[in-house]
């Protein structure tokens, strides 16, 4: 049963949870098991604040933390391995169906909710493996989100994933990542070319990359707003940063035109190389916590 830290509330379609504690505040959606809203307690908002994020069935949120899972991104470009565990003459949605399927609450203590995803028999549609998914979220002076893939069945199974976090900047243009540094990456917007990270990243165009062997820690350095958002990955070695920028932020309408100048996603992910391969009744976790500190 609920705790009095726990509140439901609606956003449009969707039934959502509050979650407060020391004057820190969450808010999640139970399609997706999707967070949409983290806010220290006395700070500037962690999330992006998108006011054009559309909260409707089946459409993912434009913001906070959608999970991508069993694959990332378009569907063709994941190994084969990943995509060898679809079988569907369907389009397959970018992303995975985990970021629009409804999860069911299955544990409420003090300041930690958890959400599942149960594979139902047979599996999911198109998607015939029982894997089942759990997403804890623990909310103390950071805020914790765990997402554990576990094996039922008995084949073994490959999937690509990543916590696709939208992070509050001041200025997009004005921000700088650091920990990657001498890290190889893969520059999607430049066709997937390989390059390497010399010093920090900062930003100047459209921004659309997969690092490989990530650190455990990367941090947003915001000098303007005079904070610094650290990462701390678990579970995971491969990292995706994104910002649309200009022309490719006009092409959608769940962002403002000039929106992309206050987001910066840094996506703590299993991609590529770094894929998940689960044997029968194997599990594992993909983690960040994320805290809010002085520069
Ligand atoms: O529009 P979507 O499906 O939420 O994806 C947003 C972006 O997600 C990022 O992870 C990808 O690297 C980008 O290529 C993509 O555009």
């Amino acid at each position: 049963m609920p705790t009095p830290h726990l509140e439901t509330v609606k956003m449009d379609e969707l039934d959502c949870w509050r979650i407060r504690h020391n004057g820190a505040e969450v808010l999640v959606a139970q399609q997706g098991a999707h967070v949409f809203s983290y806010q220290p307690a006395d700070a500037k908002p962690v999330i992006w604040p998108n006011d054009k994020a559309v909260f409707k069935q089946g459409k993912g949120i434009r913001t906070g933390v959608p999970v991508c899972w069993p694959w990332f991104g378009v569907f063709e470009r994941n190994p084969q391995s990943v995509k060898a565990m679809r079988q569907s003459d369907q389009p397959a949605g970018a992303h995975g169906f985990a970021r629009t399927a409804i999860w069911t609450l299955v544990g409420v203590q003090d300041n930690r909710v958890e959400l599942a995803l149960i594979a139902p028999a047979g599996g999911f549609p198109g998607w015939p493996h029982q894997v089942d998914l759990n997403m804890s979220l623990l909310l103390d002076e950071q805020l914790h989100i765990r997402l554990t893939s576990h094996n039922r069945g008995t084949d073994t199974v490959t999937i690509s994933q990543a916590l696709h976090s939208y992070f509050a900047v001041s200025d997009v243009r004005n921000v700088q990542v650091e920990g990657l540094d001498g890290l190889d990456y893969i520059d999607t917007a430049d066709g997937w070319a390989t390059k390497k990270q010399s010093g920090l990243l900062h930003f100047t165009a459209e921004t659309d990359r997969i690092y490989l062997d990530t650190p455990a820690q990367l941090n947003i350095v915001d000098k303007d707003w005079q904070r610094r958002i650290q990462l701390t990955s678990e579970g995971s070695k491969s990292t995706v940063i994104w910002n649309p920028w200009t022309e490719r932020a006009k092409a959608f309408d769940d962002m403002a035109d000039d929106g992309w100048q206050g987001m910066l996603c840094i996506e703590t992910a299993n991609v590529l190389d770094d894929a998940v391969v689960l044997a029968p009744g194997a599990s594992h976790t993909m983690g960040v916590s994320i805290a809010n500190l002085p520069v």
